[in-house]
């Protein structure tokens, strides 16, 4: 659509928008912006928005504008199936190809792809399936009968050997598209990179001259805080009382009727264990709560979360398994009752919180004994034998600088949001006290200076950093030493 008049090209956009996907405007100008750049094609496009910010309308959009088919790279088969599902209920053909479709199936959607005139708008395939023959021959098919409009790289942090989600068989992503459809655009999308991730991305995918829709990861509407765990009489007290408040300040009478709560929850828990504990406990406060993890039978586990989905229970307890591609708008708090990985988990897993846009609440319960355990596990992982070496130094060392990064965050009496924005590269965003740090700077000081015993220097705070330097470790250590 190079040389379509850019009036005739802006209504035909926002057309699309409101038959296609029912919204009157933009959610931003990024994603305007964003959208009207795939639209016009011909160049590659690295789109990277705050989780919730509306990134699958930027490929989708134009993908349904356009008469041929887009191709979409997808981590997980549940994630493809969730934007699916959501293009299903307006109506946009979209299909998948992967190794758990069956022979009918996959039949059908080939022979459909394989037509002169394709149904399909959408393909959303896993790495793994791309780099199988099936594709390779569909995608030259597709190339040679002009039919293959875009080719999207979706969570292209996965990409990166320095990116917190990586996986080595999208390394091959790069060479095929290079080698199979080096004409086609190439737009790849993430909410969490920083600008080493972003580098790599560009690199990996062999992006040529890419036109860069970024916008900050500063999320406005999130109260970031750290609670110390070690410092609290009773912690799952502190639990239950943050719960509710986030949830509307009172217990509903009758706690079954769900819409008696204000929005929902989630708690994130490092083991099963750890997930069945905390809601029994909050079951036992009557706050409705089900646990999500990988030891549940499928069937179980996709209860739990429709349930959750649908509002029957407002609080799931669950490990990182859950929350990938999860689109709940009124999720009022995100708890941490054991700490991520990393600044990049972090953010993800945080950023479920608040996607309608209203006030919401996320609060990291942190102990050092917790820290250590996260660093030994992380080092256990690290030492055991890798195939290649090479790109397991490189992520040895990614996951390290994510450990001790968030480490900091836990640690530094800094505003959380810069920490986050600094992190990802961004400018430092006026945080208007929606944090801990900014809001009760001396309260979080003074748990700080409790966290550790020893003796303590001055206190001082920087108007370059905006952190306060206090001597946590005594004997005159000053800052943070690493842990892994
Ligand atoms: N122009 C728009 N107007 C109103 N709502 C929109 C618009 N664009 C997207 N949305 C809605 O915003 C929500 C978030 O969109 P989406 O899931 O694409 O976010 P995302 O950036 O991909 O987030 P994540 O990184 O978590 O996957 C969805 O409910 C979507 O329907």
């Amino acid at each position: 659509m190079e040389d379509v008049d850019e009036g005739i090209l802006s209504d035909v956009i926002y057309e699309a928008l409101k038959t296609a996907f029912g919204h009157k405007e933009f959610k931003t100008k990024l994603q305007k912006d964003a959208v009207f750049a795939i639209v016009r094609g011909g160049k590659d496009v690295f789109v990277s928005m705050p989780t919730g910010a509306g990134k699958s309308l930027c490929y989708q959009l134009p993908a349904i504008m356009a008469e041929g088919i887009t191709m979409v790279v997808s981590p997980l088969i549940a994630l493809m199936q969730d934007q699916m599902d959501h293009l299903a209920a307006r109506a946009i053909p979209a299909e998948t190809i992967n190794s758990k479709m069956t022979e009918t199936d996959r039949k059908r959607v080939l022979a459909d792809l394989y037509s002169e005139t394709p149904l399909t708008k959408l393909l959303y395939i896993t790495p793994e399936q791309a780099a199988t023959e099936t594709f390779k021959n569909l995608a030259q098919s597709l190339v040679e009968r002009e039919k293959l409009n875009y080719f999207v790289i979706d969570e292209a942090h996965c990409v990166s050997q320095w990116g917190h989600d990586f996986r080595p068989d999208y390394l091959k992503l790069g060479f095929m598209r290079v080698k199979l459809i080096p004409k086609v655009p190439c737009i790849a999308l993430t909410a969490t990179a920083n600008k080493q991730v972003i580098e790599d991305i560009f690199l990996q995918l062999k992006l040529k001259k890419p036109l860069k829709f970024k916008s900050s990861c500063f999320r406005t509407n999130i109260y970031y805080e750290v609670t110390m765990k070690q410092l609290i009489r009773d912690p799952y007290t502190d639990l239950f009382d943050y719960i509710k408040q986030c949830l509307g300040g009172t217990l509903p009478e009758n706690p079954k009727k769900v819409s008696d709560w204000y929005g929902c929850g989630i708690v994130y828990n490092r083991t099963k264990d750890g997930c069945e504990e905390v809601a029994h406990r909050l079951c036992q406060k009557n706050i409705p709560a089900k646990a999500y993890h990988a030891g549940l039978k499928t069937g179980d586990r996709l209860k739990v979360q429709t349930d959750w989905m649908e509002g029957k229970v407002p609080v799931i307890v669950a490990t990182v398994s859950f929350g990938m591609g999860v689109d709940k708008a009124n999720v009022r708090f995100v708890a941490h009752w054991t700490m991520p990985q990393s600044m990049a988990g972090y953010y993800q897993e945080s950023g479920r919180a608040g996607r309608d846009g209203k006030q919401s609440y996320c609060r990291l319960y942190y102990s050092r004994e917790e820290r250590d355990k996260v660093a030994f596990l992380i080092n256990a992982d690290l030492k055991r034998p890798k195939k290649d070496l090479a790109a397991a130094k490189m992520r040895s060392k990614a996951t390290m600088d994510g450990f001790n990064n968030f480490v900091e965050y836990c640690e530094k009496p800094k505003c959380r949001h810069w920490t986050i924005t600094d992190y990802f590269g961004d400018e430092k965003p006026d945080c208007q006290k929606n944090c801990d740090v900014c809001k009760y700077p001396k309260r979080v000081v003074e748990d700080l200076k409790n966290l550790v015993s020893g003796s303590f220097g001055k206190t001082r705070i920087s108007k370059d950093t905006g952190e306060v330097d206090v001597d946590l470790y005594g004997g005159g250590r000053r800052g943070l030493k690493k842990y892994v």
